[in-house]
């Protein structure tokens, strides 16, 4: 994105103000409040968010010489936005305070606090650090875009380790399909080289499996489900 389009958070200075109303810098302060208000922010951040996640997915569907599916994929989408607190673990040691998981939707995008925590798992099985920067994102694939993809995409189990006092804060955008909509790999992601992985799924449903005892103990969910 240009920087015109760079996303920044009002910013208020507060210190000048007594306890004493109708004063000045009261008034002021109220108006840049209000301005602040306005801006709306929580409507805003979504909404650019959810532009980077059109714009990765377009870039998958091109590369995969599949945009005749741009809109279907566009159209039957819907937005989470999920804001986090994780708590200072008030130890010195690292302690696990989300567990491993791949996520179930299309596109994840998280955005951050300076506190370290986010690890995200390599095909290999080694565990990379994420290093936060208020500058990027993190974009990660789903296990319903790894299943439409017929496996071409990978969706990386990620947790949270965390140590010391400080609060994490994180915030997710996640891409989901709508209800009823079923996930299916295209004919053209599907031959002898690449056999079919999954069968097609609703993806309300799966996630109705994946809240399971089942499902939350299976190594992969949706190949509990739906693998072939
Ligand atoms: O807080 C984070 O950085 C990760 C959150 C997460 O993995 C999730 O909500 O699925
Ligand atoms: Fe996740």
């Amino acid at each position: 994105m240009g920087s015109e389009s760079t996303l920044k958070l009002p910013v208020i200075d507060f210190s000048n103000l007594d306890q004493k109303v109708h004063t000045p810098e009261w008034d002021l302060v109220r108006t840049q409040v209000l301005e602040a208000l306005q801006y709306n922010t929580i409507q805003s951040f979504p909404e650019r968010l959810s532009e980077l996640d059109q714009i990765v997915r377009r870039m998958i569907l091109e590369s995969l010489d599949l945009e005749k599916y741009l809109e279907e994929h566009m159209g039957s989408t819907n937005y989470l936005l999920r804001v986090m607190k994780y708590k200072g673990t008030q130890t010195s040691e690292t302690k696990l305070v989300l567990t491993a998981h791949t996520d179930k939707i299309i596109v994840t995008i998280l955005y951050q606090n300076q506190v370290e925590g986010l690890e995200v798992e390599t095909k290999d099985g080694e565990w990379i650090n994420v290093k936060p920067s208020p500058d990027s994102f993190i974009v990660m694939i789903g296990d319903s875009l790894l299943a439409w993809t017929n496996g071409r995409l990978h969706s990386p189990n990620h947790r949270v380790m965390m140590t010391g006092d400080e609060a994490r804060y994180s915030t997710g955008l996640f891409s989901i399909r709508k209800a009823g909509y079923i996930i299916e790999a295209p004919k053209e992601l599907v031959d002898e080289e690449h056999p079919l992985l999954f069968k097609p799924f609703d993806h309300v449903q799966f996630l109705g499996y994946y809240y399971t005892e089942a499902g939350q103990k299976a190594k992969s969910a949706l190949r509990n489900y739906c693998g072939i």
